[in-house]
């Protein structure tokens, strides 16, 4: 439908929405394929929930257009709405008392829903549908919610924030229900702000800031991208100058017989001038998504447009 071809599950294009004269996001053009899990990641304000909301059909852009598996949803939205699973950012569940009759209420609105799916997305994230949801904690809510948007095994998951509120344990608990959807063929739109939870399940990283996609990256690409911070032990003092123009090399400092340096990429030329002194030891820190990301994030002007958007 539309010349799409169906390994396209959200084709943007220049989707841009203001608020007024303030900026919601602008110019975004994306392509998420199908079975793939893409993170979409900034920091808060930057255009994540304004771009799904977009997606979704619940605002309207100024500008540009969407295409969501194979639909308009400005024509299409109760069809598109039926296929997807979606979690909101800001949940406000109606007055419904238990989460059980909620869920079942959701089940019927989406023509029935097997419901040992429920339950076992229930005892995944160890939630108790006999619950009132009134008194529930903003985890459990999230819970909740997460239940309501994985249910009816959607083509495509659309889920805003989706850890926010969650323990570590049920943050991976959640994480494990992205790759089992992965591998079911699902697709995964999630947003967040934190970097290393993505990186765990996404194939791909799309960067937003300033309602501007920063950058879209393979997972891997950022990662043998990544700088590391790299601590050299000497036997005897060195010098930092003869360390800090390397390739790659930067921030050297030097105390007495201790090197430390950040090393983007390579570490080659590094080992190669070290040799050349005794080294007593060499401590290499993992190389670190989110400081990889962060430094991308706050070194790149605004107006960068990834070759990989699309
Ligand atoms: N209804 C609105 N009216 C005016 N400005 C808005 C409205 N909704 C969002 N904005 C503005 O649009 C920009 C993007 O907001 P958006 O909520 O999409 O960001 P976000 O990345 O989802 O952030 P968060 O993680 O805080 O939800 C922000 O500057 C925000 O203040």
């Amino acid at each position: 439908m539309w010349g799409m071809s169906s390994d396209i599950a959200i084709h943007a294009e220049d989707l841009t929405k203001f608020y007024g004269d303030r900026r919601g996001v602008e110019g975004l053009t994306l392509d998420v394929h199908a079975g793939q899990v893409l993170g979409f990641l900034g920091p808060n304000g930057a255009g994540k929930t304004t771009t799904i909301r977009l997606l979704l059909d619940f605002l309207r852009p100024t500008r540009g257009h969407a295409t969501v598996l194979g639909l308009d949803p400005r024509r299409d939205k109760a069809l598109l709405h039926r296929q997807i699973g979606y979690l909101p950012g800001e949940l406000a569940f109606p007055g419904r008392d238990k989460a059980e009759d909620l869920l079942r209420f959701f089940a019927a609105a989406r023509g029935g829903v097997a419901w040992n799916q429920v339950t076992t997305l229930a005892d995944r994230l160890e939630l108790d549908l006999s619950r009132s949801i009134r008194t529930m904690s903003k985890g459990n809510k999230q819970k909740v919610g997460l239940v309501q948007a994985f249910m009816h095994q959607p083509a495509l998951l659309i889920l805003d924030e989706p850890t926010s509120g969650l323990d570590p344990l049920m943050q991976q608990e959640f994480l494990a229900m992205v790759a089992d959807a992965r591998t079911d063929g699902q697709t995964v739109f999630m947003s967040s702000h934190v970097l290393a939870e993505v990186q765990q399940v996404a194939d791909r990283v799309a960067i937003v800031r300033d309602g501007r996609l920063a950058a879209v990256e393979r997972v891997e690409s950022l990662g043998r991208r990544a700088t590391r911070t790299v601590e050299i032990h000497f036997d005897d003092p060195v010098t930092g100058e003869e360390f800090a123009s390397l390739p790659g090399v930067s921030d050297v400092v030097v105390s007495g017989p201790i090197l430390r340096c950040t090393v983007d990429g390579r570490l080659s030329p590094l080992i190669k001038a070290a040799a050349r002194h005794e080294v007593i030891d060499l401590l290499s820190a993992e190389p670190d998504l989110e400081e990889t990301f962060l430094s991308y994030y706050y070194h790149q002007p605004t107006d960068v447009q990834a070759e990989g958007a699309r």
